[in-house]
């Protein structure tokens, strides 16, 4: 503790350095209290109150020229007339006090004006970094609007040219180069307190590829919405991305890349650095901070959640947090297709890290309800890769996670042939690649179902497996449709078609806050399913009469708190919380 009087020179020297500003001196001296002989202190122009001692436990609060720069206090044009004497912003700001809403609303009309939807994203961003309180306020009450530029699809545009538009950093970067070192740089970071990382090493970012330390796009756009349709504070949330190099290859020759020129490192290099990264966050925020892994390649994604989710709270979002909102959806969807899960028969185009994930946890589900074995329920499912159905006969050479789902048939080699050999109910895109469910899948999902389920998850947009414009006309206004990425509304045969989006935004916010509210520190299983179930009660009987199997978008603050709400519920009830287990083991 500090306690003499160079003590409180040294503290406020380092306060002016970081605070760096006359308005940032004259506030500091405000809040001074002692009565410390301080006439050697650093203030030498002259202000009286300059001349005045600080006490090491006063409270910095950024005022004047610096506070107009902190995007956490910055308020623009709504600082009062109160406000702008008290921190000294007379002069710095024009006259004109506008309120945040006018503010808003000034914001929104130029984002409209602006046709290219990366301008909307830079403008975005720009405001997150200059008035978060107004990005945010903009953010919650624009969502369904303002969801598609922050997130899919144009956060993928972002992080394809992320090195050509990128201003100022966001977000922490932890590369081969910090070795060593990773406790070091995470105490770099402004913010002590975190409760939520997300991280992500770039190798899969949406369907886009490996797009290197490029991907930070990604931890901050879902970060954002952890804030925006969660209601976690800002400053808790931490994006991370990890740079091990790329084998992008236009990347590594582009001279505006922000990453490491080099090779992806793999193998031990790799688990090495990610081990060291995971033991600092640990120790430095504690075991009740979520990391949430964010689009790793399925060969990293898999053996990183099995080799820290026991002692670790993480959460993998294209695995756990994908497989959530799918099962949301097809619970719900169940109104509109009858039956149980257990009599569908489920098609997946993928069977990686989204595929198997969802695989999984709907053959969970349905172990739950019924007596079946867990065989039996595996085997309502099928999954399509690159080369075709995943079939016993393949097995061998098939990754560990896709092995659970290699059932006994004929190999099969297209969608197509897949489609009439399994004669799916529903028919689930996790391929990455656009336009697979072509006229003819659809037309076969629709002769072989009065209300064929089709979900083309895949992102962005152009990733998507079909459009909802496709899904409704092929089957002549029948199908049941959802996408990962947004849809306007179609109209066919006179009719206005409204499609869901299928996407784990749904689920990891409200996922999240659960998790931090109840100090969990692990997650399991069961508290997925709560998230599923309670995503699906959402669902209005309105909704139903409409065709769509997710709850509206506009009410996601509400939808994340009743997930928050049953996912904690949950934790508890599985001893799955610090204190639980404190008590347990006390
Ligand atoms: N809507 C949402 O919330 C989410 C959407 N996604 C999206 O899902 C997509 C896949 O993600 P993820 O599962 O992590 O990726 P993975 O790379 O783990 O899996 C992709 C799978 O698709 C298969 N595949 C690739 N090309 C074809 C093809 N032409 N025909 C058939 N199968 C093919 C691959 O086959 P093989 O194994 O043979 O290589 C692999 O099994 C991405 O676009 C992502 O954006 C992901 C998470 C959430
Ligand atoms: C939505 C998401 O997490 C993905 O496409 O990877
Ligand atoms: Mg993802």
């Amino acid at each position: 503790m500090l306690t003499s009087s160079s003590s409180f020179k040294r503290l406020n020297s380092l306060l002016l350095g970081a605070l760096g500003d006359r308005g940032a001196r004259k506030s500091l001296s405000m809040m001074a209290t002692s009565n410390e002989d301080d006439s050697n202190t650093a203030n030498d122009d002259g202000d009286d109150d300059d001349d005045q001692p600080f006490t090491p436990w006063a409270v910095s609060v950024a005022s004047g020229h610096t506070l107009l720069r902190s995007p956490q206090h910055n308020k623009g044009l709504a600082f009062t007339e109160k406000e702008r004497d008290a921190h000294y912003l007379r002069g710095l700001l024009p006259p004109a006090v506008l309120t945040q809403e006018l503010q808003e609303k000034k914001i929104l009309h130029l984002l409209r004006q602006y046709q290219v939807p990366l301008q909307r994203y830079i403008a975005m961003m720009d405001l997150q970094e200059t008035n978060e309180k107004l990005f945010y306020k903009l953010l919650i009450d624009n969502v369904e609007e303002l969801l598609p530029v922050v997130y899919t699809p144009v956060v993928g545009e972002a992080c394809q040219k992320y090195g050509s538009i990128f201003r100022r950093p966001q977000g922490l970067y932890i590369s081969l180069k910090d070795k060593g070192k990773i406790l070091d740089v995470l105490k770099n970071w402004p913010e002590k307190n975190i409760q939520v990382i997300v991280v992500t090493d770039g190798e899969r970012i949406l369907g886009l590829g490996d797009l290197g330390c490029q991907g930070m796009g990604i931890p901050i756009g879902k970060l954002s919405l952890y804030t925006a349709l969660g209601g976690v504070r800002p400053s808790v949330c931490l994006p991370v991305t990890i740079d091990v190099g790329t084998k992008n290859e236009t990347l590594l020759n582009d001279e505006f890349y922000i990453g490491l020129k080099q090779k992806r490192a793999t193998g031990e290099e790799y688990d090495d650095l990610l081990a060291e990264f995971m033991t600092a966050v640990k120790k430095n925020y504690g075991e009740k901070v979520l990391i949430q892994f964010e689009d790793f390649a399925n060969h990293n994604a898999f053996d990183l959640l099995v080799k820290y989710r026991t002692s670790h709270l993480v959460f993998n979002d294209d695995i756990q947090g994908t497989a959530c909102v799918v099962l949301g959806g097809l619970l719900s969807a169940l109104k509109l297709i009858g039956g149980t899960l257990a009599d569908h028969t489920f098609l997946f185009l993928g069977a990686g890290e989204a595929g198997t994930g969802i695989a999984e946890l709907i053959s969970l589900e349905i172990l739950k309800k019924t007596k079946l074995t867990v065989e039996e329920s595996r085997k309502k499912i099928w999954l399509v890769d690159s080369k075709g159905l995943v079939v016993r006969s393949r097995k061998d050479s098939l990754q560990h996670f896709k092995q659970p789902w290699a059932h006994d048939h004929e190999p099969v080699t297209g969608l197509l042939e897949a489609v009439k050999a399994i004669k799916p109910s529903i028919l689930i895109g996790t391929s990455g690649v656009g336009k697979q469910f072509t006229k003819e899948v659809i037309e076969a999902m629709s002769s072989i179902n009065a209300k064929p389920l089709i979900m083309a998850l895949s992102n962005p947009t152009s990733q998507s497996e079909c459009t909802a414009e496709e899904a409704y006309t092929w089957s002549n206004g029948h199908a049941i449709f959802a996408s990962g990425s947004p849809f306007d509304p179609v109209i066919y045969d006179g009719k206005e078609f409204v499609s869901g989006q299928a996407n784990n935004a749904y689920i990891f916010p409200g996922f999240g806050l659960g998790l931090i509210m109840c100090g969990a520190i692990r997650v399991h299983d069961e508290f997925l399913l709560a998230a599923a179930e309670a995503l699906a009660s959402q669902v209005t009987e309105e909704d139903y009469a409409k065709g769509i199997i997710y709850p509206r978008f506009k009410n996601i603050r509400k939808i994340s708190a009743t997930i928050a709400a049953k996912v904690a519920s949950r934790a508890y009830e599985f001893g799955k919380c610090y204190e639980v287990l404190k008590l347990l083991y006390q």
